[in-house]
């Protein structure tokens, strides 16, 4: 018995086929409706955008190269666990950040297709012929060894490559890039940030871990007790390493970079009050006001886990040992992330 063909209306998918993120080089097939693009394609999520997901686009881009056609990496939004999993995994990524790297990723486009329970029903042929072929001349479709596609995940390489030979596409699928022996994956990296361990998930991601959000209002007892924090709001579904105190950074909106004493958790001295943050920051150096401004936080070590201390003088004498800390690791001035030369995300 053949499976009922999908309802989804391909006209309403292209009309949103298109891309997000701040930067990103805007690929938009509805301008391209009478002259597809000819295109090398790199596919998947890439949560993380880690060692694995960049050696498979720096392979994608070369083959893109060789062919003379357009490097065009195909994600989706938001990320289809979101839509097809009942618990959702944390991401390491914002959807936002996520579509922002790979336009950055010296990609000629991300097609980023809004993922829906329709578009889950479609299998491969469909996909790369109803979707993404009405725009695009697909010469080659670059993927890992264990990627799938499609409804109930029926699209594994083999079977993508059998429909592609027919139609003149190559498919590669790739080794799964490797550290320790062992794949790296977003879920591996997910594992590992969890645990606390944040060397090997920056050996993996090839950056530090770190988490981007808007500072928001807190209690404001922090500068009272001597050390004021900007409370970082959160994300649903993001990631958080253990609750802890860590010393990292924090880059704020003009590009500098503060070394910066960071409380992951809710404070469990402060647990009743509905105003206390579970991510805050105290950068050393910094005044001025940051309410309402982006606040990219960056983990570097974990000094140690929070403490339900009894008394609010131990509570400062622990923060002070924290910010000491931080001071002695990473030194107590602050960077312009420009004059380094180093990308946004770079630490
Ligand atoms: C580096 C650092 C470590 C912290 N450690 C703890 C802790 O161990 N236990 C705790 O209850 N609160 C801890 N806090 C949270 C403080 O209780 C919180 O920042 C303070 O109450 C100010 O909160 P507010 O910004 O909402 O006013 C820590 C804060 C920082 C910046
Ligand atoms: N280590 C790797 N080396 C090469 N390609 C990879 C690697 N990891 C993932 N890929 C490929 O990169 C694309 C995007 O990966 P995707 O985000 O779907 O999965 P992932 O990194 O394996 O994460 P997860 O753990 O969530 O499965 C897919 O084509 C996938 O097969």
């Amino acid at each position: 018995m053949t499976a009922p063909q999908s309802r989804v209306s391909v006209a309403e998918l292209r009309r949103d086929f298109m891309v997000g993120g701040s930067q990103a080089p805007v690929f938009n097939p509805a301008k391209h409706a009478d002259s597809r693009i000819p295109a090398t394609l790199a596919i998947g999520v890439f949560d993380g955008y880690h060692r694995g997901h960049q050696r498979l686009l720096a392979e994608a881009f070369r083959d893109a190269r060789r062919r003379s056609v357009s490097a065009i990496v195909v994600t989706f939004d938001p990320d289809p666990d979101e839509i097809l999993s009942s618990i959702p995994a944390k991401k390491l990524l914002g959807n936002d950040a996520r579509i922002d790297l790979l336009a950055r990723s010296g990609a000629d486009g991300v097609a980023c297709l809004p993922f829906t329970h329709a578009l889950a029903t479609l299998d491969h042929r469909a996909f790369f012929e109803d979707v993404l072929g009405t725009a695009l001349d697909i010469r080659s479709i670059h993927v890992g060894a264990d990627f799938r596609l499609g409804r109930g995940g029926e699209g594994s390489v083999s079977v993508i490559r059998s429909w592609a030979q027919t139609v003149g596409i190559e498919v590669v699928g790739h080794e799964l890039l490797l550290e320790d022996e062992v794949p790296i994956t977003s879920t591996r990296i997910r594992s590992l940030i969890e645990a606390g361990d944040l060397d090997a998930a920056a050996r993996l991601l090839a950056r530090r871990y770190s988490i981007e959000g808007v500072v928001e209002r807190g209690r404001g007892e922090g500068r009272a007790m001597g050390f004021p924090t900007a409370n970082i709001g959160q994300r649903a579904g993001q990631l958080l390493p253990p609750d802890g105190a860590y010393a990292g950074w924090a880059q704020t909106p003009d590009g500098l970079v503060w070394p910066a004493a960071i409380n992951v958790g809710i404070p469990p001295m402060f647990a009743h009050d509905p105003a206390s943050a579970s991510l805050e920051a105290t950068l050393l150096g910094f005044s001025g006001n940051l309410y309402g401004s982006s606040l990219r936080l960056v983990f570097d070590t974990r000094l140690r886990p929070s403490h339900a201390f009894e008394m609010r003088a131990e509570l400062i004498e622990a923060v002070q040992a924290d910010l000491a800390s931080v001071r002695a690791r990473l030194g107590d001035d602050a960077y312009d992330i420009s004059l380094r030369g180093e990308e946004h995300y770079d630490y």
